[in-house]
C-alpha cells in the first residue's frame, strides 16, 4: 500500500463499468473513492444496456407471441408510457443501491467534474483530492453530427426517457444504437426510416446474418436509405426534416443521432498533466498504464481494438484491482469478448469472425448451421436461426456468430468452448441438462 502523503492509494474518475473491481480493492484495505459527475454507475445501467434491455423485454415477447399465433390467441401491442414507467421502476434505484454498496464495502464517493490539477491531485468542483494511483474511467459521450441543425436532434440517452413515442422517427447511422431502437421504436408503434452513411447496416457483424434481420425489419415496415449524405436539420412550422441526398427532406417527429460515441476526454487537463490521446480515446501500455506512470485509464475511453462494451470495462477494472494490490504483475491478456445486438432475432458473436476465417481459410473450417430445423428450436417457431462455427486445424471451436432470437444464450453456452480451447474430449465430458438452449448450441460441436 502506499505511504499517506496522498489521501488515496487509488482514486477513480467515473463510477462506470471501467471501475469494476473498486470495491474489492476497499474490501483489501487499500483507501479508494470515486468522483462522478452524473449518476453513480454510469452509462449500462442507467442509459445504456440495463435500460435498454427493460424496453426491450416487451418487444421480445410480442415477438414471440407473434410466432405461436393462433396457438396463442390475442393481438399483444406495447403500452409505451407503461414501459418507460417499468423502465424506471427498474433502473432509478441503480445508483443508489451502487452507491449504497461502494460505501458499505469502504469506498469513498465523491460527486462532481473532476479535472487534473498535478498528476496526483485532483479538483472536484473546487475542492481538492490527492491520490498515489489516478483511474480515468471516464466513458463515451454521443457523437454529435457536425451540421446545421444539430441540435434538433436526440441521442440513445434521449431516446431511453422518452414519455411519449413520436409517430414517426428518423435514424442517423446504422449501427449497434440505430438497429436497437429501430426495432423496440417499430414494435411499439413508430414508424421508422434509418438513414445509413454508406449501403452496409452493423458493419463489423457477419452480412449474411445482418441482411435477415435487416429484412425481416423492412417487411415490418422500417425503411433503409443507403449512402443518405445526410446534411442538415431543420425545423419549419412545428414539423422537423432530415436534409439528405441531392435536396432530398425526410419529413419527421424526432431525430435520432446514432453516428457513434466519443471518449470524454475533454476539461480534465488531461493534456497538460501528460496524458495522451485521440480521438479514439486515451493510449495505455499493457498494463492499462496512460504516459504517466502512475496514472492508469479503463473502460471505453481507453483507445483500443477491443470492443467497447460492458464486458471489456468489467474485465479492464478487475486486472486493474488484481495489478494495484499486488495480485498480477503480468500485462492485461484479454479472452474472447462476445458481443451481441438486441434486435429481434439477436445477433451475436464470439472469437475468430467469419470474414477473417474466409480470408485465412487453411487455418479454419467454417461450418455453417441452419437451426431452424432443429426441433428445439420449432418448439417457438423460430424461423430465422442460423450459426457459423469456426473450428481451428485442431479441431477446437475458436469463433462462433449465430443470428436467432437465442443467440446471445447460444453464444454464452459456448464461451467456454471458445476462451478455453476445450478438445473433443473435453467437450464430451461437458453434460448439458435437456432440453436446454445449452443442450442445442453444444450438440453441434
Ligand atoms: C444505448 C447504449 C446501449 C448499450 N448496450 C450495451 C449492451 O447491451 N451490452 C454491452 O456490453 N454494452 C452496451 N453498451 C456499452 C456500455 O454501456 C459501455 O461499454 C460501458 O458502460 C462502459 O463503461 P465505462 O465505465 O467505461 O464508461 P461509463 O459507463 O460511460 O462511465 C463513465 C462515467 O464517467 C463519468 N465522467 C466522465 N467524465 C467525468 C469527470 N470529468 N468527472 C467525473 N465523472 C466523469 C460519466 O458521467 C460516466 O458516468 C451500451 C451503450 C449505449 C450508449
Ligand atoms: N448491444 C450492445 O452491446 C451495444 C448497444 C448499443 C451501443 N453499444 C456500444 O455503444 C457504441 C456506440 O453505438 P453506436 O450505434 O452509436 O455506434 P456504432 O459505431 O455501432 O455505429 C455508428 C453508425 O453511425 C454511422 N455513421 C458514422 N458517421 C456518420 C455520419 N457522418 N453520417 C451518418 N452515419 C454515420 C456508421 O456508419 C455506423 O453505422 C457501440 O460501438 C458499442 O460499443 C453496444
Amino acid at each position: 500500500m502506499a505511504d499517506r502523503k496522498y489521501q488515496y492509494d487509488v482514486l477513480y474518475i467515473g463510477s462506470g463499468h471501467g471501475t469494476d473491481g473498486i470495491n474489492e480493492l476497499a474490501k483489501k484495505g487499500f483507501k479508494v473513492a470515486t468522483v462522478e459527475a452524473e449518476k453513480i454507475g454510469g452509462t449500462c445501467p442507467n442509459w445504456g444496456c440495463n435500460a435498454k434491455i427493460t424496453l426491450d423485454e416487451p418487444i421480445k415477447l410480442t415477438r414471440e407471441q407473434e410466432r405461436m399465433k393462433g396457438i396463442v390467441n390475442g393481438q399483444l401491442t406495447v403500452n409505451w408510457p407503461a414501459n418507460m414507467k417499468h423502465k424506471h421502476q427498474v433502473i432509478d434505484p441503480i445508483p443508489n443501491s451502487l452507491e449504497d454498496a461502494k460505501e458499505g464495502a469502504g469506498v469513498d464517493v465523491i460527486h462532481g467534474w473532476a479535472k487534473f490539477v498535478d498528476n496526483h491531485t485532483v479538483d472536484v468542483d473546487g475542492t481538492k483530492y490527492t491520490a498515489d494511483k489516478i483511474v480515468v474511467a471516464t466513458g463515451l459521450h454521443p457523437h454529435q453530427l457536425n451540421i446545421k441543425g444539430t441540435n434538433l436532434a436526440h441521442t440513445s440517452k434521449d431516446f431511453l426517457a422518452l414519455d411519449k413515442l413520436p409517430k414517426h422517427i428518423a435514424i442517423v447511422g446504422a449501427g449497434y444504437v440505430a438497429m436497437e431502437f429501430a426495432t423496440i421504436a417499430n414494435q411499439s408503434g413508430s414508424d421508422v426510416t434509418v438513414l445509413m452513411h454508406h449501403d452496409q447496416v452493423l458493419e463489423r457483424f457477419y452480412q449474411p446474418f445482418v441482411k435477415k434481420v435487416v429484412a425481416d425489419l423492412k417487411k415490418r415496415g422500417v425503411k433503409f436509405i443507403p449512402n443518405a449524405g445526410v446534411s442538415a436539420f431543420e425545423k419549419k412550422n412545428n414539423q422537423l426534416f432530415v436534409d439528405y441526398g441531392d435536396g432530398k427532406q425526410l419529413p419527421t417527429d424526432w431525430i435520432l443521432d446514432a453516428t457513434g460515441r466519443v471518449p470524454n476526454v475533454h476539461h480534465m487537463n488531461l493534456r497538460q498533466i501528460g496524458v495522451k490521446w485521440d480521438h479514439h480515446g486515451i493510449f495505455v501500455n499493457s498494463h492499462l498504464q496512460t504516459k504517466v506512470p502512475n496514472i492508469y485509464a479503463s473502460g471505453d475511453v481507453i483507445n483500443s481494438s477491443e470492443p467497447k462494451l460492458t464486458p471489456t470495462a468489467t474485465f479492464q477494472g478487475n486486472y486493474l484491482m488484481h495489478l494495484f494490490s499486488g495480485e498480477t504483475t503480468h500485462g492485461i491478456k484479454y479472452p474472447p469478448i462476445p458481443t451481441v445486438v438486441f434486435t429481434s432475432p439477436r445477433i451475436a458473436q464470439v472469437g475468430i469472425t467469419v470474414p477473417h476465417a474466409e480470408k485465412y481459410d487453411f487455418d479454419y473450417d467454417i461450418v455453417v448451421n441452419d437451426l431452424s430445423n432443429d426441433w428445439y428450436r420449432q418448439i417457438d417457431k423460430e424461423s430465422i436461426a442460423e450459426n457459423a462455427l469456426i473450428f481451428n486445424k485442431h479441431d477446437q471451436l475458436v469463433g462462433v456468430t449465430e443470428v436467432s432470437d437465442k443467440a446471445d444464450d447460444a453464444i454464452d453456452t459456448l464461451l467456454p468452448a471458445v476462451a478455453l480451447h476445450l478438445s473433443k474430449q473435453q467437450i464430451e465430458q461437458v453434460v448439458p441438462l435437456f432440453p436446454s438452449i445449452a443442450h442445442d448450441a453444444w450438440k453441434n460441436l
